[in-house]
């Protein structure tokens, strides 16, 4: 069961200017910024209501989110909905046909396990499943 809009993920050049760009325009600052080695960005969270803003940086040439904006501009990567069971979520949407980018759930960013759905069997939207971890 797919439960909330946990959070949209936006991909950003100048993690510090769009930082401050997000703070202006949001109003208030963000509540954590993270580094996840295993996917090479560095993060920045913003709580907006029961959602959340992502902004992403890559930190190395083979992040996806530098190789996403050498073909892309700034703006919406994916977009992240809680469940409340990842692996169960996981198999619903494999029988529903969606293309899964990982066999398991890992490690993401703010306490969370994740997963992603290629965006080509998810109508050009990559989609990121999240579970917290308690
Ligand atoms: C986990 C930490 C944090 C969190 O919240 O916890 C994160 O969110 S980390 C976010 C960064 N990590 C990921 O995105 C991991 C999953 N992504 C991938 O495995 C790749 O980026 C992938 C497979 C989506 C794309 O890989 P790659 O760029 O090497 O492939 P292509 O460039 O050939 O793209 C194939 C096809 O997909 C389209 N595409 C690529 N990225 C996106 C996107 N973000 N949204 C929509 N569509 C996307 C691309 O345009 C190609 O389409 P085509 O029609 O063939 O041109
Ligand atoms: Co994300």
């Amino acid at each position: 069961m797919l439960t909330n809009l946990e959070h949209l993920g936006l991909a950003v050049r100048d993690l510090a200017a769009a930082t401050d760009l997000y703070t202006r325009l949001l109003g208030q600052p963000p509540y954590k910024t993270e580094h996840v080695a295993s996917e090479a960005v560095d993060t920045v969270f913003f709580q907006v209501g029961g959602s959340k803003i992502e902004l992403l940086a890559g930190t190395s040439p083979d992040s996806a989110i530098t190789k996403f904006l050498e073909k892309k501009p700034e703006g919406i990567h994916h977009v992240a909905f809680e469940v409340d069971d990842i692996v169960a979520e996981m198999a619903r949407l494999r029988t529903e046909g969606f293309t899964l980018l990982n066999e398991q759930p890992k490690r993401g960013a703010d306490n969370k396990l994740v997963c992603f759905v290629h965006p080509k069997s998810a109508g050009g939207v990559l989609v990121e499943l999240c579970q917290s971890i308690s």
